[in-house]
């Protein structure tokens, strides 16, 4: 009677980025194997080694044998901070700003993220997920298979809750993780013009304690800025959700400096999104509380930002650097994360290795999960594979997708969902 192969599939032909800095040293920061076998059972990774440390032939191993056709295999991509679920578009404030106005003057005259919740607010849980779909489904074309997904265009308690349903409604019609973010505290909704205490008091007596009620969040975001909150009213949804078990991460320092990044360490928080205008103090704190420094070149590049992050100064003190599309209708209507590795190399001058980990190892680290991003045994079977012949291709190219399969929890997946499929 012959035996079961011990694996569920076994990929061969191929090398393999684990990204697995723990395993390597970071000698190369992709933690490559060359002629590498990855072994595969109940969705979880069994083997990662050199294929001649194979103990039997592949077929005597596993059920299914793979070919990676001689490119390589990475961790699954892990988009870790997008607001992809909302209604309309801001094509018009994009004609605005090459007009002259700054999205700081728009917003301060009631467009921008207001426009957005207004739309959002008037279309029912399937036309917003009608409406996410084709913009989830460009990232799947190319690997992802991890996405975080944000409220904050409702600003209201039926609104936030609609989005939050659609954003894990996506999971079920795609193969896609989907992480859910409750960003509340995103803009100051019409019904409470210049009472935003006021508003922060809703958030933190209804709208946030009846989310978590309906564990429709696996974290609380906020605006700390100018045009958002203040740390004194971002400080008080922080508390909110630290009584409620949630963890908290931050939009940061985009525009300036209010030292939302120390706040945010200080809760212990998962992330610092944005940290154009992070200062050393700033820094200093996310290292100590094991913050992930996200950046979101998108919005850099679509608002025509001069400011740099920190990118030095979040080396020197060992600050993990996480990348994101950011996608949003406002500054970052951007739906391809390979571009992103791209413009973290081009513009803010992270190397190909430094951007990879940014969204494989370093994007799970800032959504708080630790059994993806890197390829080892015992983590979740989610890869992608590629027809390149080095990793550093991922950042070079601009605009072509070398993504020739993508595996979900050991499932094999094409890259490209069928357009419109349910
Ligand atoms: N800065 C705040 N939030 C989003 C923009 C939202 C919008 O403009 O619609 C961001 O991450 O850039
Ligand atoms: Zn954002």
């Amino acid at each position: 009677m012959p035996t079961s192969a011990p694996w569920d599939s076994l990929w061969i032909d191929l090398s393999v980025a684990t990204m697995d800095g723990a395993a390597t040293g970071g000698a190369d920061g992709y933690g490559a194997i060359a002629d590498a076998a990855v072994g595969i059972k109940d969705g979880r990774i069994a083997f990662v080694g050199r294929r001649a440390d194979l103990t039997d032939a592949p077929d005597a191993l596993a059920t299914e044998v793979h070919s990676g056709q001689g490119g390589w295999m990475t961790p699954g991509l892990i988009d870790c901070h997008t607001h992809l679920v909302y209604g309309g578009n801001r094509a018009r404030e994009f004609e605005m700003r090459l007009n002259g106005a700054t999205y700081e003057e728009i917003a301060r005259a009631g467009g921008g993220i207001l426009s957005t919740v207004t739309a959002t607010r008037a279309a029912s849980e399937d036309q917003l997920l009608a409406a996410s779909l084709p913009r989830l489904d460009s990232l799947l074309a190319e690997g992802v298979t991890t996405v975080e997904v944000k409220s904050g265009y409702g600003l209201d308690t039926d609104t936030e809750t609609r989005m939050l349903c659609v954003a894990r409604r996506l999971a079920q019609v795609r193969p896609v993780e989907v992480r859910t973010t409750y960003l509340g505290a995103h803009a100051l909704p019409p019904e409470f013009k210049n009472d935003p205490d006021g508003y922060i008091d809703r958030i933190c007596a209804e709208t946030l304690p009846a989310i978590a009620e309906a564990g429709l969040a696996d974290a609380v975001d906020a605006f700390c800025e100018g045009i958002g909150f203040s740390v004194a009213q971002t400080r008080r949804v922080f508390e909110t959700a630290k009584r409620l078990g949630l963890p908290v991460k931050l939009h940061a320092e985009q525009l300036s400096n209010l030292g939302g990044a120390r706040l945010v360490a200080e809760f212990g928080g998962l992330s610092a999104d944005h940290i154009e205008h992070l200062d050393e103090d700033g820094v200093a704190a996310m290292a100590e509380a094991g913050t992930v420094a996200v950046l979101l070149p998108g919005a850099f590049y679509a608002l025509r930002e001069t400011k740099l992050p920190p990118i030095e100064l979040l080396r020197r003190h060992g600050v993990p650097m996480a990348l994101s599309t950011d996608n949003n209708p406002g500054t970052s209507p951007v739906t391809s994360l390979l571009l992103m590795l791209s413009m973290g190399c081009t513009f803010f001058r992270l190397t190909p290795a430094e951007a990879l980990a940014g969204i494989t190892r370093h994007a799970a680290k800032a959504l708080g999960l630790d059994d993806r991003g890197v390829i080892a045994p015992g983590k979740r079977a989610d890869l992608a594979v590629w027809r390149i012949e080095h990793p550093a291709e991922l950042a070079y190219a601009i605009g072509l997708n070398p993504c020739m399969a993508v595996v979900n929890g050991g499932v094999v997946r094409k890259p490209r969902v069928e357009a419109g499929a349910a």
